[in-house]
């Protein structure tokens, strides 16, 4: 907060509100409120703590966004996500986000005179651009016609050779979608070659099993794409990445979010695009979480999580910077939003002692995203940030119970223990679970969290606190893709189309506990509340005024 010191940090008291009560901060991962029916997860699931909230007090719970411009991304078709979510949760702001972001800077050609293309460019005309990435138009973490744009303008200024390296979704948009997302990228690639850039794709793999892992769970998904994208090998080789795709699809029970990994090889059987001294390579996912470990994989020279075998000389930039506390990557081709002055510092700055905890998948998102991107703790002595190991090698269906027990049972101990102000968890169940497509499952998941919300609000109750429980998007709510008047669509085969990404509904905030100050209840006057509101209501029921820029509080103090 530059010269203005301590004192800038300093959080007005609240004129009716309390300090001093714990306070529960619960928020359900992809957890929407849709009309209900048999794909509505949460619906079917048995609910009874999140369901008595709605029946027993109205006027502490309501509906507010989670998707769209009310998270900062580009348009209200963009589905909700973690890091957005989280973001706006923590952050009690809306900050254009990283795939807005790139938008604009792709729309006026600003990546092109920034330090980080210029970086990259330097291995232009003796080097190979390799693009690695998530390929669909999700909108999540990267985006098809970003990458499309992207390739483009790297051959207009210079690049003569070209490889790319896809992750295929079906986790954001349906499963199977690959093949013609490969197939359009492919087209691209062919209209290059015609102005003589030698561009190909170079390898492939699912993103759940190739590359995309988050929050160290398991280095071996980074090793995977590692050795097919830098060192050219993998247990399937194709000469062409349709039918890469094809064939691999074909396999039983094959998932475009966990396809095997592979590589093109050219007609004697070697391998199109290793990266080599003297390359480039830019990941071109504009969210975080799950590009960061890759991105030390390429920048750190000291790295001890797998061996590398060969570490080429690259000049390798990110699409955005992933963290801005590490500084990684130090290259980056668009300045990522900054997210400052969170929620979490000021409530630090103001003696609210915090203890956050998810499970390993989640965890960060509770820690860094919520803390505007950024890891580690703002002064330790005031928080402690716990993780719980995250089984690792399964597909969560056939564990829908996750952590969340554990969870449960930590954040229960945590406020019973008198040591923490705020007590914040992230529930991974209905979304970790919605992913898989698997609705039985995930109706195990639903009711998993709904138990876990029980367990939190029973040890508030004992010390007299506060609970917020609320949700950063949807996903368990409705698990089919839908025509526009809610009809679930068949595929060509008369099957069901199974939704296993977000959704654009609502989430539902409730607050309660015996902390609560009579006469506190939702406002009527901010309709169109979002998930940035949260922080500003936070804030108040620790007994403080949020800063003035923040998005209004939810609540109003109603005189009896
Ligand atoms: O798993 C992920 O990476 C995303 C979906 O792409 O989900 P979430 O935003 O809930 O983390
Ligand atoms: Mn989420
Ligand atoms: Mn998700």
């Amino acid at each position: 907060m530059g010269s203005a010191g301590q004192n800038a940090w300093k959080l007005a008291d609240h004129p009716k509100l309390p300090k001093g009560k714990t306070i529960a901060m619960v928020v359900l991962d992809g957890w929407g409120e849709a009309k209900p029916d048999q794909y509505n997860c949460i619906h079917v699931a048995d609910t009874p703590t999140m369901d008595s909230f709605k029946t027993t007090a109205p006027e502490r719970w309501r509906l507010i966004k989670a998707h769209g411009t009310a998270v900062g991304l580009p348009s209200e078709d963009d589905m909700g996500n973690s890091e957005v979510g989280h973001n706006a949760l923590g952050a009690g702001r809306i900050f254009a986000q990283g795939a807005k972001l790139v938008d604009l800077a792709l729309a006026s050609g600003k990546i092109y005179d920034g330090e980080g293309f210029n970086y990259i460019k330097q291995s232009f005309d003796n080097g190979t651009l390799h693009l690695i990435g998530l390929l669909s138009d999700g909108g999540v973490h990267s985006r098809l016609d970003q990458l499309q744009l992207l390739l483009k303008g790297a051959a207009e200024r210079g690049a003569k050779r070209i490889r790319v390296h896809f992750l295929t979704d079906g986790r954001d948009v349906l499963d199977g979608s690959s093949v013609g997302f490969v197939e359009t990228l492919e087209k691209d690639l062919s209209n290059l070659r015609e102005k003589a850039v030698d561009a190909q794709i170079a390898s492939g793999g699912g993103r759940m099993y190739v590359t995309m892992d988050r929050y160290e769970n398991d280095w071996n998904v980074v090793k995977r794409g590692w050795d097919a994208q830098v060192l050219g090998e993998a247990p399937y080789k194709f000469r062409s990445a349709v039918e890469a795709v094809e064939k691999l699809r074909a396999e039983p029970k094959a998932n475009d979010q966990y396809l095997p990994p592979f590589v093109i090889v050219d007609e004697s059987g070697n391998p199109v695009g290793p990266i080599k001294d003297g390359d480039a390579v830019v990941t071109f996912n504009f969210r975080a979480d799950r590009m960061t470990m890759l991105a030390k994989a390429l920048e750190y020279a000291d790295f001890d999580k797998f061996d590398r075998v060969r570490v080429p000389k690259i000049h390798y930039a990110g699409m955005l910077q992933y963290d801005g506390e590490l500084k990684l990557p130090s290259q980056y081709l668009v300045t990522p939003p900054e997210i400052e002055r969170t929620s979490g510092e000021y409530l630090v700055h103001n003696g609210v002692r915090t203890f956050a905890c998810s499970e390993t998948v989640k965890f960060g998102h509770v820690t860094f995203f919520w803390n505007g991107n950024r890891s580690g703790y703002f002064n330790e002595e005031m928080e402690e940030y716990v993780e719980i190991p995250s089984d690792v090698g399964i597909t969560f269906n056939v564990q829908p119970k996750m952590k969340a027990l554990e969870i449960a049972e930590k954040a229960r101990d945590a406020i019973l223990s008198g040591k923490f102000d705020q007590v914040r968890v992230n529930l991974p169940n209905g979304d970790m679970v919605g992913h898989t497509g698997d609705i039985e499952a995930t109706v195990v998941a639903c009711k998993a969290a709904d138990g876990a919300v029980q367990t939190i609000i029973d040890a508030i109750e004992q010390v007299g606190g506060i609970y917020v429980i609320t949700a950063d998007h949807g996903n368990a709510e409705d698990m089919v893709k839908r025509d526009k008047s809610g009809k679930p669509l068949l595929d060509k085969s008369g099957k069901l189309q199974i939704l296993t990404s977000h959704t654009l509904e609502p989430v539902p905030i409730a607050i309660g506990g015996p902390g609560l100050k009579a006469g506190v209840r939702f406002r009527n006057d901010v309709p169109t509340g979002g998930l940035a509101n949260v922080a500003a209501t936070v804030i108040n029921l620790h007994g403080f005024e949020a800063p003035n820029d923040y998005e209004p509080t939810l609540i109003e103090v109603v005189d009896n």
